[in-house]
């Protein structure tokens, strides 16, 4: 399946300038949902990961049914403030915008080997402080996996050494 023909792309949104990739439009068409996570189960076959981890929001979205396909645990990291637990943080840069992003402490053993998923890899802002916070408490980081990337946005030299998968790139 072409899954660049399922997504709507917006100029100027969220501000002047960007060039928005809306997921939303995939995400109702339930066949080129599924085709898009079984794909990306497909490319993570022989793995060995022991739990998915997954930004808000859009990375709930991918990350949540790739992990109940693959039958493991989802771990979100949050927006600050939204996690009742003790947290670690880390501040990050978007390609419109910045925050900071949390993750529960006792969300991970030492030692396991995580899978980092998200709808859209851009700046890498996003996935880089995901890298962070997973690093923090001690895990092992086995790839990155996208539906989409913003190859011109250089999202990867953020992360090189960690394997990326995308789906599909602008
Ligand atoms: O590589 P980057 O430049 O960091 O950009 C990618 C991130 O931007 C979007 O999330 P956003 O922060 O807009 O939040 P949302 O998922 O809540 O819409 C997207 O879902 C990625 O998480
Ligand atoms: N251009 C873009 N489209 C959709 N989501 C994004 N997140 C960061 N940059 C984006």
């Amino acid at each position: 399946m072409d899954f660049k023909d399922k997504i709507r792309v917006i100029e100027d949104f969220p501000q002047p300038g960007v060039q928005f990739k809306d997921i939303t439009t995939l995400l109702k068409d339930g066949k080129a949902f599924k085709a898009a996570i079984d794909e990306l189960a497909n490319r993570l076959e022989g793995k060995e990961i022991d739990l998915i981890v997954g930004p808000e929001a859009r990375g709930f979205v991918v990350g949540t049914p790739l992990a109940y396909a693959l039958g493991i645990g989802f771990v979100p990291v949050r927006k600050t403030g939204k996690l009742p637990g003790k947290v670690v943080e880390a501040d990050y840069s978007l390609e419109y915008g910045k925050d900071k992003l949390a993750i529960h402490t006792d969300a991970i053993e030492p030692g396991q080997k995580v899978l980092i998923v998200d709808d859209l890899l851009a700046t890498g802002g996003t996935i880089n402080a995901t890298l962070n916070l997973v690093r923090q408490l001690q895990a092992e980081v086995v790839g990155t996996a996208f539906v989409m990337e913003l190859t011109y946005l250089k999202g990867r030299e953020k992360i090189q050494d960690v394997d990326v998968i995308s789906l599909l790139q602008y």
